[in-house]
């Protein structure tokens, strides 16, 4: 549905060429929901305007629903939605209207978009809301009524851009919730981008990390976090001797094995089953822990191992 080769974006800005895209490779499969999941300025907006035909490459190529973003971008704008940051929808016309004029623009019949507009207003919960203003919707129902108009004219792969951006923790669950019912009853293929960890680890069967214009990790949120941060088990022996006898019989059976006072850090693959296993061993041994601890990783996690610096530290800076 989606394939870049060495995918570039330069910009000159005084005199300095920005490289905000350094050459990206991404693919994404019909039907999948794919996270690009990146640090503020990681370059995560100019690819998707790259990929939605509203800003040329630099260098590379890309080919987004069957069509090239250079030789065919019409044929790429039919083929997609398009919900950006704060969609530039008219605050004092009635969602409604908003919705069939949109359908219009698509080349659908009246009587076509007014039906498919009263189906995406029941199925994104803003029936009852038909004819108000856009201008007296809560942030959290303008975002709905945002992604009504990106369907519209059903397309087969949608982009999002930011979707849950300036919205309350609990709006923001909704709306994830809301992303995953839709591509579950449409079937779609959805791209979206997002600087928020748990909206990626939540939504996404598939993340792909950007850094600095490169993608630097992709997978799903599980095998990122098995392969890239791993599990912890944090154990608090007895003394440093107690520490360091653990650490050398644990040694084999743990990706990694750290000594600190009398703390054992263990990195392990399925901390579940590797945490009873670890303490029938001390046992077993006579070397009791008096506190164990697990640590299931976060994708802030792998960002961190990835790039040294936590994903949160990144967007501060
Ligand atoms: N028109 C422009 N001129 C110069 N530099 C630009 C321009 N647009 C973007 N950039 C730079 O390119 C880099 C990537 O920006 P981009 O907006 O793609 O990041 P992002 O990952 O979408 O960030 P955010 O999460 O803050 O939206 C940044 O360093 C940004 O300052």
């Amino acid at each position: 549905m989606i394939h870049t080769r060495g995918l570039a974006r330069d910009f000159r800005a005084k005199k300095e060429v920005v490289k905000a895209v350094k050459g990206i490779d991404i693919d994404v499969s019909p039907g999948e929901l794919v996270a690009f999941l990146g640090p503020n300025g990681a370059g995560k907006s100019t690819t998707l305007r790259m990929l939605t035909t509203s800003l040329r490459p630099t260098r590379g190529t890309a080919t987004v629903a069957g069509h090239d973003v250079l030789a065919a971008p019409v044929e790429v704008r039919r083929a997609i939605g398009y919900i950006g940051q704060g969609n530039g929808v008219s605050h004092n016309h009635r969602i409604v209207d908003e919705l069939v004029d949109h359908g219009r623009f698509y080349g659908m019949t009246g009587r076509d978009a007014r039906r498919r507009a009263a189906e995406l207003l029941e199925l994104l919960g803003l029936a009852g809301m038909a004819k108000r203003s856009i201008g007296t919707l809560s942030g959290g129902q303008r975002r709905r009524a945002d992604i009504a108009l990106g369907l519209m004219h059903r397309p087969a792969l949608l982009f999002l851009d930011e979707p849950s951006t300036g919205l309350d923790p609990q709006n923001r669950a909704n709306l994830a919730e809301e992303i995953v019912r839709l591509r579950a009853e449409l079937g779609m293929t959805i791209f979206l981008t997002t600087h928020y960890l748990e909206e990626a680890d939540q939504l996404a069967e598939r993340v792909l990390i950007i850094d600095d214009g490169e993608v630097i990790a992709a997978g799903s949120p599980a095998e990122l976090k098995a392969t890239l941060a791993g599990d912890r088990i944090t154990l608090g022996m007895a003394d440093e001797v107690a520490a360091k006898s653990a650490a050398a019989l644990l040694e084999g059976s743990a990706r990694e094995t750290t000594v600190s006072g009398a703390t054992v850090i263990l990195t392990v693959e399925n901390g579940e089953s590797a945490l009873p296993r670890t303490l029938r061993a001390l046992d077993a041994a006579d070397l009791p822990a008096d506190t164990a601890k697990l640590r299931i990783p976060t994708l802030d996690d792998v960002f961190l191992s990835l790039t040294g610096r936590t994903l949160r530290d990144a967007d501060a800076a």
